[in-house]
């Protein structure tokens, strides 16, 4: 057990029925590194995150949240973590400050802490001027934001960004990925971002790969390319070394 990450998993298994949608999974991941999740629909990244929020329970192995078993201790754990979702969370019809002072709420600040903190996020992120507005006016970047702002309104020590630019435009979504790695090491944050969007994820510390509910690689962006030896990209890299587990299963399956 490493007792200095951000995030451990060991040996971490889920099945719904016969699929195993995760399968003995081991991964740590420590403060300031941003790791880049990928995998192809039905890999096992969402069933990941299920597990890591605490929607689900894990049928084996061990998950912990600085050190905080989150099935024994699931406030510490969760109280961890910041979660930007794929599906937009907020009150469409609340400003921006309601939507952020709820959260606040939520995670037991005073007031008065509350609005402290509110504003020195939105200063941060250039979003002051926003601050009384319905989210419902706001471009779908900004709303990203919003999110962003609120997942770190409790200061976690993790960051789960589950696909979280699906629907921006590249601009948009290039910005939320600067935003979160100078968070990340600014702050000391450990950030799992999944993404089926390869380019995302060119600046990570590592890349981890999820296929079939197991990991196949967690390297360096760098060493995925030298070692896949495939092409020029990354998501070259990342197709070649799906293929090949594919055509693997496919051999095994023809042994038996
Ligand atoms: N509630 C469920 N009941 C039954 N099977 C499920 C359930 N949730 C996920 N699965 C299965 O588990 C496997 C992993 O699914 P999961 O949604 O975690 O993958 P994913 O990597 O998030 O895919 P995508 O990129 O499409 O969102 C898939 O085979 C999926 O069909």
């Amino acid at each position: 057990m490493n007792s200095d990450a951000a995030l451990e998993l060991i040996t971490v298994s889920k099945t719904y029925g016969q699929i195993k949608a995760l399968d003995k999974v081991s991964l740590a991941i420590q403060s300031s590194q941003f790791v880049g999740l990928l995998g192809q629909n039905g890999a096992g990244k969402t069933t990941l995150f299920q597990l890591l929020t605490g929607l689900f329970n894990n049928d084996s192995g061990q998950i912990q949240v600085c050190g905080h078993d989150i099935r024994r201790h699931p406030i510490d754990a969760l109280s961890s973590i910041g979660v930007v979702f794929q599906q937009s969370t907020l009150d469409l019809d609340l400003t921006v400050q309601g939507n952020l002072k709820f959260h606040c709420l939520l995670h037991g600040l005073s007031r008065s802490e509350a609005e402290h903190r509110i504003a020195s996020e939105l200063e941060r992120f250039d979003m002051t001027a926003v601050r009384y507005q319905p989210v419902r006016s706001l471009s779908g970047g900004n709303r990203r934001k919003v999110e962003l702002i609120r997942s770190l309104l409790h200061r976690p020590r993790l960051l789960l960004m589950d696909e979280a630019t699906v629907g921006l435009d590249p601009e948009s979504r290039k910005s939320l990925v600067n935003h979160v790695i100078s968070l990340c090491k600014e702050r000391d944050l450990a950030v799992l971002w999944s993404t089926h969007i390869v380019e995302e994820i060119q600046q990570a510390d590592r890349v981890v790969v999820l296929d079939k509910g197991k990991i196949l690689a967690d390297s360096s962006p760098d060493k995925l390319l030298a070692e896949e030896d495939s092409g020029v990209s990354l998501s070259d890299a990342f197709l070649h070394l799906v293929n090949l587990n594919k055509t693997i299963g496919v051999v095994h399956g023809h042994a038996c």
